[in-house]
């Protein structure tokens, strides 16, 4: 069976939201939504730097340090949702595998 695609089907939020509800600990990475909650203890590269992130936009950032194929499987965990197509940012640092696998559908969800 083929295997299925583990972003199809996810919420569409918009860059606003993920900024004002910081308090839910959400993270932007190529256009895709993370909720953090639960890595901040976990993350090997330290709890802080991620919390300099929340609510903002991390894709430079998380770009800049090189993150192996085992840490971008790993984020597949925390999606909760992708940005509305209409604010998709075209960053140029990023690998194939996470911008090609994890875009976001174009569908629009709205209920
Ligand atoms: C969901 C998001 C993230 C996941 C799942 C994640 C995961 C990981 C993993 C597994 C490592 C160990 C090295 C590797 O396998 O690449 C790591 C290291 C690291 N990460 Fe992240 N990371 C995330 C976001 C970020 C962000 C936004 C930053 C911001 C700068 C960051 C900064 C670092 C740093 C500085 C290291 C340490 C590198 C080193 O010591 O060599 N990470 N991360």
């Amino acid at each position: 069976m083929a295997a299925s695609n583990p972003i199809s089907g996810l919420p569409q939020i918009t860059r606003e939201f993920v900024r004002e509800h910081a308090d839910e600990n959400l993270v932007t990475i190529h256009n895709l939504v993370f909720d953090l909650t639960f890595f901040f203890r976990h993350h090997p590269g330290g709890e802080d730097i991620l919390q300099e992130y929340v609510g903002l936009d991390a894709t430079d950032a998380f770009e800049s340090v090189g993150h192996s194929e085992h840490a971008r499987t790993m984020m597949l965990k925390f999606v909760v949702g992708c940005i509305v197509p209409s604010q998709h940012i075209k960053h140029s640092s990023g690998s194939p595998f996470i911008v090609e696998e994890m875009k976001c559908p174009m569908r629009q969800i709205v209920a």
